[in-house]
């Protein structure tokens, strides 16, 4: 049977979930990608590209690559788990009853592979070809988007994230993604690899309104050793940090939770994308952002069952770090170049690289200076081409969601 486990940060990379770039791309527009939180429309072509590179690259290092429109595909071929999503993805309160009725017909009708791009793709009114008297499908015009693309499924890493024996299905914060998680819970749920694997799922598999409690992958750090590394960010809010923390102790799959404090901003939406652990002492971080005062907690286990002892860490957060992981210090590779090409270098990801083993890592092959570093301290560093991809704001990391990884 299939092991599913991530044990670390920078072990042994061997299985991992990616999404190459697709139909929901192509339909970014200038009006829309803010909203889609993209900063650009691409050249999907070329981004489809560069994301086989990435692919490539991980297959050369022995990773397992699976796609999620596969996966989602292969899951949709289950009845229960079409209707299971299809449930949760269409209601009436979204169409009014009669458009929720032809819409539901039109998915209902579509063969696996097609829904699963029309779901992560979305459909337009001129796709969906009803002739509906309804005023919900009459006020809008050919090209508006009965079903919104969710392009950012292309950051597998945020929508779910393993945590040692167990997964999380993340309630996410905007609502352009929040879609997501219905594919990950199905596919966790229902897929044949997945089904009877034995596996913790700790947090969001539920259908209600998690309010503020929310979770994004890109802020959750596997350390090792039992830790956890969290960041509260644009994204990733204390509630929700708190809620996983008490799943993870309970299952007595992590005795540690460090919990550090994020601006909130776009530029750092999520911890990963300031900071990434490359080898066992060895993390490239932003210094901007991850300067030496902020602010960090330890979450222990307490006496009671699903109590929680929160210690405000009174060194440095990176001394929380080293303690867990067991070394004397941390060594910080910071993103290169002055301040311009520093400041330049993290907005494409520079610090956002992907460690596929102790001290080898994937990173955009632009960010020259930070590379430059990471060589100089003896990193050795895979480069991936990331003109159009980069810019929906996702290195390597955040475009991998690892199923299975040594510990260390
Ligand atoms: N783990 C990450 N850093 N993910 C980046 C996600 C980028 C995506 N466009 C968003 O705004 O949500």
């Amino acid at each position: 049977m299939s092991r599913f486990y991530v044990g670390s940060e920078i072990g042994q990379l061997r299985k991992v979930l990616i999404h190459r770039p697709e139909l929901s791309l192509r339909r970014l527009t200038p009006t829309n990608c803010e909203d889609l939180l993209f900063d650009d429309v691409l050249r999907v072509e070329q981004a489809g590209k560069e994301h086989d590179v990435f692919a490539q690259t991980l297959r050369n290092e022995g990773v397992e690559v699976f796609h999620l429109r596969e996966v989602l595909a292969e899951t949709l071929e289950i009845e229960e788990a079409k209707q299971f999503v299809l449930d949760r993805q269409i209601s009436q309160f979204r169409y009014g009853p009669a458009l929720a009725k032809v819409v539901r017909e039109y998915y209902d009708n579509l063969p696996a592979t097609k829904l699963a791009s029309h779901l992560i793709g979305g459909l337009t009114v001129a796709e969906l070809n009803s002739d509906l008297g309804s005023p919900t499908l009459q006020v809008m015009s050919q090209t508006d988007f009965i079903m919104d693309p969710i392009p950012n499924h292309l950051f597998t890493r945020d929508t779910s994230c393993w945590v040692y024996g167990g997964v999380s299905v993340n309630p996410m914060t905007k609502p352009a993604r929040k879609r997501e998680t219905v594919h990950l819970r199905a596919i966790y749920k229902f897929h044949p690899m997945f089904k009877d694997a034995d596996f913790e799922i700790y947090f969001g598999d539920e259908d209600r309104n998690f309010e503020l409690s929310h979770i994004e992958g890109g802020d959750v750090l596997v350390i090792g050793k039992g830790a956890v590394l969290i960041g509260m960010s644009e994204r990733t809010t204390p509630q929700g940090v708190e809620l996983l923390a008490q799943n993870l102790f309970r299952t007595g799959q992590a005795t540690k939770v460090i919990a550090l404090q994020l601006p909130k901003a776009r530029s750092c939406m999520h911890l990963d994308t300031v900071m990434t652990h490359m080898d066992l002492d060895c993390f490239t971080v932003y210094p901007d952002i991850m300067r030496d005062d902020i602010a960090a907690w330890e979450l222990t286990p307490g006496n009671a069952a699903g109590e929680i002892v929160f210690t405000r860490v009174k060194d440095r957060f990176t001394d929380a770090i080293a303690r867990a992981l067991g070394v004397p210090e941390l060594r910080l590779v910071t993103t290169g170049g002055d301040v311009f090409e520093a400041e330049r270098e993290q907005w494409n990801d520079a610090n956002n690289v992907l460690t596929v083993r102790p001290g080898v890592v994937i990173g955009y092959e632009r960010n020259v200076f930070t590379i430059e570093k990471m060589q100089a301290a003896g990193i050795t560093v895979l480069p991936i081409p990331g003109e159009d991809l980069g810019r929906g704001r996702g290195g390597a990391r955040c475009m991998s969601c690892p199923l299975e990884r040594d510990g260390i």
